[in-house]
């Protein structure tokens, strides 16, 4: 309303002053932000387009016209270092303020949290109320699962009620969080059919589309052994989209090298040094040599010792400014 000629908010009037500064449920410190995405790939993530699609699968999420009838569940797939936790990260960023470390944002890796087999049972109950008690907080949560070929199915399948299509579960509605399942599934069939068409086929890896990968990493996902493995999730058809991360060529690795000097304010460094840490890239399949083994791992601790080897006063210089 207008009071003496000034507009006021009613509903910052109201607004618990506990918010103002600390992470609360609401659009102050949650909202996608899809522009921050976008221009986040764009500029850090190489060579995979089709990060595309992930981003209207979660702008159609975030949709306030549309009500969702399911959480929405996105799986990411490929070799190793290609970028599926980087992405994770920028897109926690840009749904909450406070980024990966909200409160609202959940990390559960295999090896770590589900390690041992005869602990099944207390995995699935403690997944169970772990994720109800977050949603009950707030609806807006985004779970990340990394290494979910080694995690056991069993444990997966405790949380298909959450990601299937129902209004509650034990009162509790889960439609508006996100699941991200991260994994090496398909990787290897990913890799074969990008060589098929990149090198046979002469398709541009900006011109490729998800139906060219989508059935086949769905159909791989379903007989490689691990967590997704014959599990009730994709049985029932309960993720969305199945998002491929395409093998890293030397262009792209040499641009995560790139930005691994830049990161640490080397704007121009020498090529040799550039050339000298692409040394340490295993290159495969076989003796194809086309593609980075280990995608862009492992290269910010080799640009690190450069960096303070040759750039020490380059970088101080900058870090002091
Ligand atoms: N496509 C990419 N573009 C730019 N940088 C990348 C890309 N892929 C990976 N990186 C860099 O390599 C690091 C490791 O990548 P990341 O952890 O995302 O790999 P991953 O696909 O999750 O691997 P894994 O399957 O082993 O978990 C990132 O932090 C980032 O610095």
């Amino acid at each position: 309303f207008n009071f003496l000629g000034y507009n006021v908010n009613v509903n910052s009037l109201l607004a618990n002053p506990y918010c103002k500064y600390t992470e609360c449920c609401n659009d102050d410190w949650i909202k996608f932000r899809r522009n921050r995405l976008m221009r986040n790939l764009t500029n850090h993530v190489y060579g995979q387009p089709l990060l595309q699609h992930a981003v209207d699968a979660l702008t159609s999420h975030f949709n306030p016209n549309f009500q969702n009838h399911k959480a929405l569940v996105l799986s990411f797939h490929g070799m190793t270092g290609t970028g599926k936790n980087y992405v994770s990260n920028f897109i926690a960023d840009s749904l909450y303020i406070n980024g990966v470390k909200s409160k609202y944002v959940h990390h559960f890796i295999g090896r770590l949290h589900f390690p041992d087999e005869s602990k099944i049972p207390q995995y699935k109950e403690y997944l169970y109320n772990n994720l109800k008690a977050a949603i009950k907080d707030c609806p807006r949560q985004l779970f990340i699962f990394d290494e979910v070929d080694k995690t056991p199915p069993e444990v997966l399948n405790s949380i298909k009620p959450m990601v299937d299509y129902r209004d509650d579960v034990d009162g509790v509605n889960y439609s508006e969080a996100v699941f991200i399942f991260l994994s090496n599934i398909g990787a290897d069939v990913i890799r074969e059919h990008f060589h098929d068409l990149y090198f046979e086929k002469g398709r541009q890896r900006e011109d490729l589309q998800m139906i060219d990968f989508e059935f086949l990493i769905q159909k791989g996902a379903f007989n490689e052994k691990g967590g997704l493995f014959h599990g009730d999730i994709i049985a029932n058809s309960l993720i969305d989209h199945y998002i491929p991360f395409l093998p890293l060529q030397e262009e792209h690795v040499k641009k995560c090298i790139l930005n691994e000097f830049q990161i640490r304010n080397v704007n121009l460094p020498k090529p040799e040094h550039v050339e000298h840490v692409l040394k340490f890239v295993e290159w495969g399949p076989d003796e194809s040599l086309l593609f980075a083994k280990t995608g862009c791992k492992r290269l910010s601790s080799k640009v690190a010792l450069l960096v303070d080897k040759y750039y020490r006063h380059e970088s101080r210089i900058h870090n002091e400014l």
